[in-house]
């Protein structure tokens, strides 16, 4: 549901000095707000002004929204983040914003911005049934919400007894009860986004239509709960007229199971993928804007295959079947990460897709786990945490430390007649942040041999010392970290082979292995080849575009790798993409006379780039 006009004009209204002052000191102490959007049309503009030191360097929005357009970040809409992120990563640039007096195409409406100064997180509204087992209902949600880094309020429609083995009981919670936990939690805590789950009855359905006709949010997800995956029912029957006939209206999007959507349907077998296309169709039929079949209990399937539909374009979305019995709650878990998602302001497709992944990444987790003594288990929302936690007591890898990063070639090293040894002191001496060490043919032994003494010198210039692929290398010189592909040691073992306080990197090409390498718990991800490149022959290249699309959707930092060097260095740090940290290079330094030299043009190549698209 979009803001209605009437509450734009207030927020607008209520842009004024003191909201300025508070976007400000959020700016200056770093502290996150919830980012304003970039809004069209408004009559109004402001001023922004990056300060260095004490140069003052003034840019109109509507000029900095071009930059954001030119410099792909069309993207990135949350202009806010887009500040935080310049002024965290280059700490003496700061920001400020103030009014301008003249008509503008751009402005920064502050229309989600709270009107006091501190961190607003994205925030969702369960309306739900509780589980008593927390595999589904209101605990599952309020988990995938909390591992998505969503805050999760909830209105509970029903207790429900239940467990691994079924539901033992019901107890709905009356209706007036339900419209007055909604009332306390839309009235007063700023919600993004509501998510439904099991509505007990019709009067509840309606209870809900109404109070979000009264306080509009900006998207609402529609479970429509219907059975448990044990088989038994959680809503009259009656609550599909409720869904047809006013909810789905103003639903952004209606997640329905097979079952669900052949009940909705007044009964029509949906046995094959052909049949969950048409569902979707049909049930967009009756008002939302989008719609989402799940085919998790399609019958002999043996991948989990979604529908999407969004009135215009299907997609079908397709996953690995876990091979499990812990898939109770699989469906409000979905539903959760997709409002998840969308409250913290992604697109629709983007959010489900995300939402699939998480599911999908914590079915896989989780596929052993022993909770009950029932045939359909939970699963293990807070898997992240587990894989991250473990990165609490860590050296604190330090992204900038990606800047510069010298992955080493033996066969390079032979041809110029030096050691590796010789060759990492030259790099860290010409500027380069961070160590690869990549010996494909060399023997263990003198691998080891050359990794530790590059260990002393790396340690003795404060340079991380990375060990490409060989976990068993870098135990033994006790390097800082691996470097692994994607037909290597996968991230999640090698994490727990290394144990929380070393670095690991991850070669990615696509944004899906993004997500892969943050869930099993990488520090870095290297994204590439963007250029051909010699060094791997065969190798696709993504080129600058793929990159792009890879760091958008990367929640780790990324270091671009491929053909990268003095001349084009430039034009792969000029995507502006704020996670990109910087390059990682092989032949450009070590296929050349001189290391030392070809180390500081990049490194000046480097920062040049960086500091002239701020001056921009
Ligand atoms: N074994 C599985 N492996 C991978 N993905 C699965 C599996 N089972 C379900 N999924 C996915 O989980 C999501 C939820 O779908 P599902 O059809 O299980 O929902 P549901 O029946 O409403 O779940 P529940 O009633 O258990 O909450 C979908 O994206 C589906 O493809
Ligand atoms: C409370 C509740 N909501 C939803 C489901 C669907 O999985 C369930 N089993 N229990």
């Amino acid at each position: 549901m979009q803001m209605s006009q009437a509450a734009r004009e207030l927020f607008e209204a209520r842009f004024d000095k003191s909201s300025l002052s508070s976007f400000n000191e959020a700016l200056k102490s770093g502290v996150d707000l919830e980012p304003p959007k970039l809004s069209h049309g408004s009559r109004r503009f402001h001023r922004l002004a990056l300060f260095s030191g004490r140069r003052r360097l003034f840019f109109f929005l509507s000029t900095l929204a071009q930059i954001v357009v030119k410099r792909a970040f069309a993207t990135e809409p949350n202009l806010f983040s887009l500040l935080q992120n310049y002024t965290r990563s280059f700490p003496g640039i700061r920001a400020r914003i103030s009014r301008g007096s003249a008509s503008g195409p751009i402005t920064a409406a502050m229309s989600t911005m709270c009107s006091g100064c501190g961190r607003r997180m994205p925030h969702v509204l369960t309306v739900a049934g509780s589980d008593s087992g927390a595999g589904a209902g209101i605990q599952a949600d309020i988990k995938a919400c909390g591992a998505l880094g969503a805050y999760c309020s909830s209105v509970v429609t029903a207790v429900t007894a239940q467990n691994t083995v079924g539901v033992q009981g019901v107890h709905p919670i009356p209706e007036e009860f339900v419209e007055e936990q909604l009332r306390s939690v839309l009235e007063d805590m700023g919600v993004d986004v509501v998510k439904t789950g099991m509505l007990p009855s019709v009067g509840v359905v309606k209870v809900l239509c109404q109070s979000l006709k009264k306080f509009p949010v900006r998207a609402l997800v529609v479970d429509p709960v219907m059975v448990s995956t044990s088989g038994d029912v959680l809503a009259e029957s009656s609550t599909l007229s409720g869904y047809r006939d006013e909810l789905f209206a103003m639903a952004d999007i209606v997640t329905p199971n097979v079952k669900e959507a052949s009940a909705l349907l007044g009964g029509v077998p949906l046995r094959t993928v052909a049949d969950m296309y048409s569902a979707a169709k049909s049930i967009h039929n009756l008002g939302p804007k989008n719609v989402l079949v799940k085919g998790g209990d399609l019958p002999e399937s043996s991948d989990a295959i979604d529908i999407f539909f969004d009135g215009k374009k299907y997609h079908e979305l397709l996953g690995l079947r876990v091979k499990t019995h812990n898939t109770h709650g699989t469906g409000c878990t979905l539903a959760s990460c997709i409002a998840a998602e969308l409250a913290k302001g992604l697109p629709m497709l983007r959010a489900v897709q995300n939402a699939k992944t998480f599911v999908q990444n914590a079915l896989d987790y989780s596929k052993d786990i022993i909770i009950g003594n029932g045939p359909q288990g939970p699963l293990d929302h807070l898997f992240s945490l587990e894989t991250h936690s473990c990165n609490a007591g860590a050296r604190s890898f330090n992204a900038s430390d990606l800047f510069l990063y010298a992955v080493t070639d033996s066969t390079m090293n032979r041809k110029w007649n030096r050691s590796i040894v010789a060759a990492v002191k030259a790099s860290i001496e010409g500027g380069a942040t961070i160590i690869q060490l990549r010996e494909k043919e060399a023997e263990t032994c003198e691998f080891v041999e050359a990794a530790t003494a590059c260990i002393q010198i790396c340690r003795s210039s404060g340079v991380p010392l990375l060990i490409n692929d060989r976990i068993d290398v870098a135990l033994a010189c006790d390097a800082d970290g691996v470097h692994v592909g994607q037909s290597d040691m996968p991230a999640r073992i090698a994490r727990k082979i290394l144990g929380p306080g070393k670095i690991i990197g991850v070669s990615c090409k696509t944004p899906a292995q993004a997500e892969q390498a943050w869930a099993d718990g990488a520090d870095y991800i290297g994204c590439g080849g963007v250029f051909p490149t010699a060094t791997k022959q065969n190798n696709t290249t993504v080129g600058l575009d793929g990159l792009k699309s890879v760091c958008l959707a990367s929640k780790l930092p990324v270091v671009a790798i491929g053909g990268i060097g003095v001349v084009n260095a430039r034009s792969v740090m000029e995507i502006g993409v704020p996670n990109l940290k910087g390059v990682a290079v092989v032949s450009a330094l070590f296929d050349r006379e001189c290391i030392l030299t070809e180390a500081r043009k990049l490194r000046s190549v480097l920062t040049d780039s960086v500091s002239e698209f701020l001056l921009r």
